[in-house]
């Protein structure tokens, strides 16, 4: 198992890896836009969105949300197609500007999450659909996953000086543990793209997990996998939390896995929150059936989850 005291360099060691690296950002600290500090009253520990709201053109997307995550807790957003859940968690790793309200993280308020600092804040994400290097070997995906903590110049690398070689064996054998950890050891050296589908799932959750995030966001983690994938899966979030200690917000379909899975469960419907509280909480609440078995209002048809 990793131990918990890595510090995080990174040196690319191909082309593609370079590139990689570029597309995913090295944080350099741009303007941060309304960033305030908090009452000393407020806590400052996990995350927390108060009232918070988008809309697209004349579509809701979120309608005054407010959210809070313990740290350490495994938190799902459930709720039907088009509820608001994808538009969340982009809010809160800042891929959307809200029109209101305003995202916590650790003592830090933001109106607009700094996406280019995200890492920095500790903050890490999967996205629904794959976004992985598909060219890239297994290892070189979750080395991109560390880019953010580059301290060795490009020509360093390039002449392969005593820094760039250290931050690379560095690099190299935290991947290697995480790959290790989430049982990907065997396929490290495959390129991404030719694994099966759930396996590259999990590459993704090993590239977000490397940098030992303080909050990871899976957007669907499960989508599309088997019913022992899906477990599998689980217990790998689960095993997460437990080593790094990580606060982990969810976005799953499936609610038999996310009844398992989660300690707290937060409801969307036409991007109002309905609901929040434990599984028990959730599974008896009669909003939340209702959005489940689709009494839509108006007559709307909609797909169930
Ligand atoms: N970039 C966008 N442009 C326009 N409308 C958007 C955009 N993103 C989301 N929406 C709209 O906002 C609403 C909420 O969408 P969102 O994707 O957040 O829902 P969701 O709960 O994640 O849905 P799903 O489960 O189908 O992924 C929907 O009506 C959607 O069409």
């Amino acid at each position: 198992m990793p131990a918990a005291s890595y510090s995080f360099d990174v040196v690319a060691t191909s082309a593609a890896l370079q590139d990689a690296v570029e597309k995913i950002g090295r944080g350099s600290s741009p303007p941060v836009d309304e960033k305030s500090v908090l009452n000393a009253s407020e806590d400052t520990s996990g995350l927390a969105l108060h009232g918070i709201s988008l809309s697209f053109g004349g579509v809701a997307a979120l309608v005054d949300v407010d959210l809070s995550v313990k740290p350490g807790e495994i938190r799902a957003i459930i709720g039907p197609n088009g509820a608001g859940k994808s538009s969340l968690i982009n809010v809160i790793s800042g891929v959307y500007r809200s029109d209101r309200g305003h995202v916590r993280i650790g003592s830090t308020s933001y109106r607009h999450v700094p996406t280019e600092r995200l890492a920095s804040l500790g903050v890490s994400r999967t996205f629904q659909n794959l976004a992985l290097f598909k060219g890239l070997s297994v290892i070189d995906n979750v080395v991109a996953g560390l880019a953010h903590r580059v301290r060795s110049t490009f020509a360093e690398q390039v002449l392969g000086l005593a820094r760039a070689r250290r931050e690379e064996a560095d690099t190299r054998e935290r991947a290697i543990r995480i790959l290790e950890f989430l049982h990907l050891d065997h396929v490290g050296d495959r390129l991404a793209g030719t694994l099966p589908y759930g396996l590259q799932k999990r590459v993704e959750l090993a590239r977000a997990l490397v940098a030992q995030p303080k909050i990871l966001l899976l957007d669907e983690p499960m989508a599309g996998m088997t019913a022992t994938e899906k477990n599998d899966m689980a217990d790998f979030i689960r095993a997460a939390r437990d080593q790094y200690q990580t606060t982990v917000i969810l976005i799953e379909h499936d609610i038999g896995v996310v009844m398992q899975l989660s300690d707290r469960i937060a409801v969307l419907d036409y991007g109002r929150k309905i609901a929040d509280g434990t599984p028990d909480e959730i599974r008896t609440d009669q909003r939340v059936i209702d959005a489940y078995l689709g009494v839509a209002p108006e007559n709307e048809d909609r797909e169930g989850i």
